[in-house]
Protein backbone atom coordinates (compact mmCIF):
# COMPACT_ATOMS: atom_id res chain seq x y z
CA UNK A 1 0.00 0.00 0.00
CA UNK A 2 0.86 3.31 -0.90
CA UNK A 3 1.44 6.23 1.21
CA UNK A 4 -1.12 8.09 -1.00
CA UNK A 5 -3.87 5.26 -0.44
CA UNK A 6 -3.03 5.20 3.61
CA UNK A 7 -4.01 8.44 3.87
CA UNK A 8 -6.77 9.86 1.74
CA UNK A 9 -8.56 12.18 3.40
CA UNK A 10 -12.13 11.99 2.95
CA UNK A 11 -13.46 15.63 1.07
CA UNK A 12 -16.39 16.31 3.12
CA UNK A 13 -14.01 15.87 6.54
CA UNK A 14 -11.51 17.83 8.38
CA UNK A 15 -7.88 15.87 8.00
CA UNK A 16 -7.25 14.38 11.28
CA UNK A 17 -3.76 13.12 11.74
CA UNK A 18 -3.04 10.34 14.60
CA UNK A 19 -1.62 13.47 16.87
CA UNK A 20 -4.56 15.72 16.01
CA UNK A 21 -7.34 12.89 16.30
CA UNK A 22 -5.21 11.64 20.10
CA UNK A 23 -5.54 15.44 20.58
CA UNK A 24 -8.93 15.84 20.21
CA UNK A 25 -9.98 13.02 23.00
CA UNK A 26 -8.02 14.96 25.32
CA UNK A 27 -9.47 18.22 27.40
CA UNK A 28 -6.84 20.73 26.53
CA UNK A 29 -6.81 22.55 23.44
CA UNK A 30 -4.48 22.19 20.70
CA UNK A 31 -1.65 24.45 20.37
CA UNK A 32 -2.89 25.49 17.01
CA UNK A 33 -6.65 24.89 15.94
CA UNK A 34 -7.86 26.17 12.82
CA UNK A 35 -12.14 25.96 12.48
CA UNK A 36 -13.71 26.38 9.43
CA UNK A 37 -11.00 28.84 8.45
CA UNK A 38 -12.33 30.63 5.36
CA UNK A 39 -10.30 33.32 3.63
CA UNK A 40 -11.58 35.40 0.51
CA UNK A 41 -11.02 38.41 -1.10
CA UNK A 42 -13.23 39.58 -2.95
CA UNK A 43 -15.14 37.29 -5.21
CA UNK A 44 -11.88 34.85 -5.18
CA UNK A 45 -12.08 32.36 -2.86
CA UNK A 46 -8.83 31.24 -1.58
CA UNK A 47 -8.72 28.86 1.58
CA UNK A 48 -12.05 27.37 2.33
CA UNK A 49 -13.30 25.15 5.14
CA UNK A 50 -9.60 24.56 6.23
CA UNK A 51 -9.48 22.18 9.73
CA UNK A 52 -6.35 21.69 11.57
CA UNK A 53 -4.68 20.70 15.31
CA UNK A 54 -1.03 20.94 15.47
CA UNK A 55 0.52 20.28 18.87
CA UNK A 56 3.44 22.56 20.42
CA UNK A 57 6.41 21.53 18.74
CA UNK A 58 5.38 19.63 15.92
CA UNK A 59 7.29 20.81 12.50
CA UNK A 60 4.74 20.85 9.65
CA UNK A 61 5.83 21.08 6.32
CA UNK A 62 3.21 22.76 3.86
CA UNK A 63 3.05 21.99 0.13
CA UNK A 64 0.57 22.94 -2.51
CA UNK A 65 0.37 24.14 -5.97
CA UNK A 66 1.24 27.37 -6.84
CA UNK A 67 -1.34 30.15 -5.34
CA UNK A 68 -3.48 27.50 -3.84
CA UNK A 69 -2.67 29.65 0.08
CA UNK A 70 -0.22 28.37 1.57
CA UNK A 71 1.03 31.75 2.27
CA UNK A 72 -1.57 33.35 3.30
CA UNK A 73 -2.54 30.79 5.52
CA UNK A 74 1.26 31.67 7.03
CA UNK A 75 -0.21 35.37 7.30
CA UNK A 76 -3.01 34.50 9.02
CA UNK A 77 -1.03 32.08 11.31
CA UNK A 78 1.93 35.47 12.02
CA UNK A 79 -1.37 37.86 12.76
CA UNK A 80 -1.08 40.16 9.36
CA UNK A 81 -4.18 38.87 8.05
CA UNK A 82 -7.77 38.25 9.69
CA UNK A 83 -9.50 35.21 8.21
CA UNK A 84 -12.82 36.00 6.81
CA UNK A 85 -14.51 33.20 7.99
CA UNK A 86 -14.18 30.60 10.97
CA UNK A 87 -11.55 30.79 13.73
CA UNK A 88 -7.66 30.35 14.17
CA UNK A 89 -6.74 29.86 17.62
CA UNK A 90 -3.85 29.29 19.81
CA UNK A 91 -4.19 27.22 23.29
CA UNK A 92 -7.95 27.90 22.59
CA UNK A 93 -8.02 31.34 22.01
CA UNK A 94 -8.33 33.66 19.50
CA UNK A 95 -5.24 34.19 17.66
CA UNK A 96 -3.82 37.74 18.23
CA UNK A 97 -4.13 40.04 15.38
CA UNK A 98 -0.77 41.78 15.36
CA UNK A 99 2.59 40.17 14.84
CA UNK A 100 4.50 40.06 17.90
CA UNK A 101 7.99 38.07 19.27
CA UNK A 102 6.21 35.06 19.72
CA UNK A 103 5.98 34.29 15.81
CA UNK A 104 9.21 34.78 14.36
CA UNK A 105 8.92 34.73 10.54
CA UNK A 106 11.45 34.05 7.65
CA UNK A 107 10.89 34.65 3.65
CA UNK A 108 12.70 33.28 0.69
CA UNK A 109 14.02 36.89 0.25
CA UNK A 110 14.40 40.03 2.04
CA UNK A 111 14.04 39.23 5.51
CA UNK A 112 16.48 41.48 6.35
CA UNK A 113 17.93 45.30 6.65
CA UNK A 114 19.94 45.85 4.13
CA UNK A 115 21.48 49.19 6.07
CA UNK A 116 22.42 47.43 8.88
CA UNK A 117 25.59 45.08 9.84
CA UNK A 118 24.44 41.28 10.54
CA UNK A 119 24.77 41.97 14.34
CA UNK A 120 22.71 45.16 14.07
CA UNK A 121 20.19 43.13 12.16
CA UNK A 122 19.98 40.17 15.31
CA UNK A 123 20.50 43.15 18.34
CA UNK A 124 18.03 45.18 16.97
CA UNK A 125 15.01 42.92 17.60
CA UNK A 126 16.19 43.06 21.14
CA UNK A 127 16.78 46.30 21.88
CA UNK A 128 13.08 48.07 20.50
CA UNK A 129 11.01 46.46 22.81
CA UNK A 130 12.60 47.46 25.60
CA UNK A 131 13.39 50.94 24.52
CA UNK A 132 10.46 51.82 21.66
CA UNK A 133 11.24 55.39 21.77
CA UNK A 134 15.03 55.62 21.35
CA UNK A 135 14.87 52.40 19.62
CA UNK A 136 18.62 51.98 21.17
CA UNK A 137 19.67 50.68 24.19
CA UNK A 138 22.50 52.16 25.99
CA UNK A 139 25.45 50.94 28.82
CA UNK A 140 24.74 47.20 30.10
CA UNK A 141 21.09 46.51 28.52
CA UNK A 142 22.81 47.15 25.07
CA UNK A 143 26.11 44.86 25.63
CA UNK A 144 23.89 42.51 26.68
CA UNK A 145 21.68 42.45 23.56
CA UNK A 146 24.75 42.47 21.37
CA UNK A 147 26.39 39.81 23.47
CA UNK A 148 23.23 37.74 22.81
CA UNK A 149 22.57 38.51 19.17
CA UNK A 150 26.26 37.49 19.04
CA UNK A 151 26.10 34.11 20.75
CA UNK A 152 23.28 33.41 18.15
CA UNK A 153 24.81 34.52 15.24
CA UNK A 154 28.01 32.12 16.13
CA UNK A 155 25.43 29.26 16.04
CA UNK A 156 24.11 29.86 12.61
CA UNK A 157 27.68 29.99 11.69
CA UNK A 158 28.04 33.91 11.07
CA UNK A 159 29.92 34.94 14.13
CA UNK A 160 32.90 35.78 12.19
CA UNK A 161 30.60 38.06 10.03
CA UNK A 162 29.54 40.63 12.43
CA UNK A 163 30.49 43.64 11.23
CA UNK A 164 29.76 43.05 7.08
CA UNK A 165 26.34 44.33 5.55
CA UNK A 166 24.05 41.77 3.87
CA UNK A 167 24.72 42.49 0.48
CA UNK A 168 28.38 41.16 1.30
CA UNK A 169 26.75 37.69 2.43
CA UNK A 170 25.91 35.06 0.31
CA UNK A 171 22.19 34.08 0.10
CA UNK A 172 22.83 31.25 2.10
CA UNK A 173 24.51 33.49 5.02
CA UNK A 174 21.69 36.13 4.42
CA UNK A 175 19.42 33.28 5.09
CA UNK A 176 21.32 31.84 8.29
CA UNK A 177 21.11 35.77 9.09
CA UNK A 178 17.33 36.36 8.75
CA UNK A 179 17.22 32.58 10.73
CA UNK A 180 19.43 34.55 13.54
CA UNK A 181 17.08 37.52 13.80
CA UNK A 182 14.14 35.36 13.92
CA UNK A 183 15.02 32.63 16.70
CA UNK A 184 16.68 35.15 18.89
CA UNK A 185 13.21 36.52 19.63
CA UNK A 186 12.96 33.05 21.46
CA UNK A 187 9.34 32.95 19.46
CA UNK A 188 7.06 30.01 20.11
CA UNK A 189 6.20 29.49 16.64
CA UNK A 190 8.31 29.48 13.42
CA UNK A 191 6.98 30.40 10.15
CA UNK A 192 9.01 29.69 6.98
CA UNK A 193 7.94 30.75 3.58
CA UNK A 194 9.84 28.75 1.25
CA UNK A 195 13.19 29.81 3.19
CA UNK A 196 15.71 27.93 1.10
CA UNK A 197 14.14 27.91 -2.60
CA UNK A 198 16.76 30.47 -3.81
CA UNK A 199 19.46 28.35 -1.99
CA UNK A 200 21.78 26.02 -4.49
CA UNK A 201 21.14 22.32 -3.33
CA UNK A 202 24.80 21.91 -1.33
CA UNK A 203 23.79 24.84 0.67
CA UNK A 204 20.35 24.28 1.30
CA UNK A 205 21.22 20.24 2.80
CA UNK A 206 23.89 22.34 5.22
CA UNK A 207 20.22 25.29 6.21
CA UNK A 208 18.64 21.84 6.87
CA UNK A 209 20.84 20.54 9.42
CA UNK A 210 20.75 24.20 11.18
CA UNK A 211 16.95 24.41 11.02
CA UNK A 212 16.62 20.77 12.50
CA UNK A 213 19.00 21.56 15.07
CA UNK A 214 17.77 24.95 16.15
CA UNK A 215 14.26 23.47 16.11
CA UNK A 216 15.92 20.04 18.08
CA UNK A 217 16.96 22.54 20.79
CA UNK A 218 14.37 25.09 20.93
CA UNK A 219 11.48 22.58 20.17
CA UNK A 220 9.50 25.75 18.73
CA UNK A 221 6.32 24.98 16.46
CA UNK A 222 7.36 25.51 12.53
CA UNK A 223 5.37 25.92 9.64
CA UNK A 224 7.19 25.56 6.46
CA UNK A 225 6.45 26.22 3.11
CA UNK A 226 8.14 24.59 0.50
CA UNK A 227 7.69 23.54 -3.30
CA UNK A 228 10.45 20.73 -2.71
CA UNK A 229 8.52 17.64 -2.04
CA UNK A 230 11.68 15.97 -0.91
CA UNK A 231 12.37 18.89 1.60
CA UNK A 232 8.91 18.43 2.85
CA UNK A 233 9.16 14.69 4.00
CA UNK A 234 12.42 15.12 5.69
CA UNK A 235 12.31 17.89 7.56
CA UNK A 236 8.81 18.04 9.42
CA UNK A 237 6.84 15.53 12.03
CA UNK A 238 3.73 16.06 9.62
CA UNK A 239 3.54 16.91 5.77
CA UNK A 240 0.31 19.15 4.79
CA UNK A 241 -0.52 19.24 1.19
CA UNK A 242 -2.95 22.04 0.36
CA UNK A 243 -5.46 21.53 -2.70
CA UNK A 244 -8.76 22.35 -4.00
CA UNK A 245 -11.46 19.67 -3.65
CA UNK A 246 -13.70 21.65 -6.02
CA UNK A 247 -13.33 23.24 -9.27
CA UNK A 248 -15.33 24.91 -11.56
CA UNK A 249 -13.78 25.51 -15.24
CA UNK A 250 -16.18 28.05 -15.70
CA UNK A 251 -15.52 30.56 -12.27
CA UNK A 252 -12.00 29.29 -11.43
CA UNK A 253 -12.34 32.15 -8.69
CA UNK A 254 -15.10 30.34 -6.75
CA UNK A 255 -13.54 27.38 -4.82
CA UNK A 256 -11.01 27.66 -2.61
CA UNK A 257 -8.18 24.46 -1.17
CA UNK A 258 -7.81 23.42 2.23
CA UNK A 259 -5.76 20.16 3.90
CA UNK A 260 -6.60 17.24 1.37
CA UNK A 261 -3.77 15.09 2.76
CA UNK A 262 -2.13 15.39 6.44
CA UNK A 263 0.59 13.21 6.86
CA UNK A 264 2.36 12.15 9.69
CA UNK A 265 5.94 11.57 9.13
CA UNK A 266 7.99 9.10 10.35
CA UNK A 267 11.28 6.95 9.09
CA UNK A 268 9.31 4.56 7.86
CA UNK A 269 6.75 7.09 6.18
CA UNK A 270 10.22 9.27 4.75
CA UNK A 271 11.77 6.42 3.26
CA UNK A 272 8.26 5.52 0.58
CA UNK A 273 7.16 9.25 0.36
CA UNK A 274 5.70 9.68 -2.32
CA UNK A 275 2.35 11.70 -3.26
CA UNK A 276 0.27 10.90 -6.60
CA UNK A 277 2.42 12.20 -9.66
CA UNK A 278 0.04 14.82 -11.11
CA UNK A 279 -0.31 16.54 -7.44
CA UNK A 280 3.40 16.09 -7.36
CA UNK A 281 4.13 17.92 -10.40
CA UNK A 282 1.66 20.86 -9.68
CA UNK A 283 3.32 21.54 -6.21
CA UNK A 284 6.81 21.61 -7.67
CA UNK A 285 5.71 24.28 -10.72
CA UNK A 286 6.03 27.24 -9.80
N1 LIG B 1 -4.20 40.65 -0.29
C1 LIG B 1 -4.62 39.96 -1.33
N2 LIG B 1 -5.60 40.44 -2.13
C2 LIG B 1 -6.05 39.75 -3.20
N3 LIG B 1 -5.59 38.52 -3.56
C3 LIG B 1 -4.62 38.00 -2.80
C4 LIG B 1 -4.08 38.68 -1.67
N4 LIG B 1 -3.15 37.88 -1.11
C5 LIG B 1 -3.07 36.77 -1.86
N5 LIG B 1 -3.96 36.84 -2.88
C6 LIG B 1 -4.20 35.80 -3.89
O1 LIG B 1 -4.48 34.62 -3.15
C7 LIG B 1 -4.00 33.49 -3.85
C8 LIG B 1 -3.13 32.66 -2.94
O2 LIG B 1 -1.88 33.32 -2.75
P1 LIG B 1 -0.74 32.69 -1.84
O3 LIG B 1 0.44 33.57 -2.00
O4 LIG B 1 -1.25 32.43 -0.49
O5 LIG B 1 -0.48 31.28 -2.57
P2 LIG B 1 0.71 30.27 -2.37
O6 LIG B 1 0.10 28.92 -2.28
O7 LIG B 1 1.58 30.68 -1.24
O8 LIG B 1 1.48 30.43 -3.76
P3 LIG B 1 3.05 30.23 -4.14
O9 LIG B 1 3.35 28.81 -3.88
O10 LIG B 1 3.08 30.59 -5.59
O11 LIG B 1 3.82 31.17 -3.27
C9 LIG B 1 -3.28 34.01 -5.09
O12 LIG B 1 -4.19 33.94 -6.17
C10 LIG B 1 -3.00 35.45 -4.73
O13 LIG B 1 -2.96 36.26 -5.88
Amino acid sequence: MTLFSQHVVPLSEPAMTDSSAAASGTSTAAFIEARNLWQEYGDLVVLERLNIKVDEGEFCTLVGASGCGKSTFLRMLLGQERPSRGELLLNGQALPNEPDPSRGVVFQRYSVFPHLSVLDNVALGLELPRSPVLGRLFGAAKREARERAAEILTKVGLGHALNKYPSALSGGMQQRLAIAQAVVMQPRMLLLDEPFGALDPGIRKDMHALLLELWQETRLTVFMVTHDLSEGFSLGTRLLVFDKVRHDPQAPNAYGARITYDIPLNEARRAQAQLPSELAERIAAR
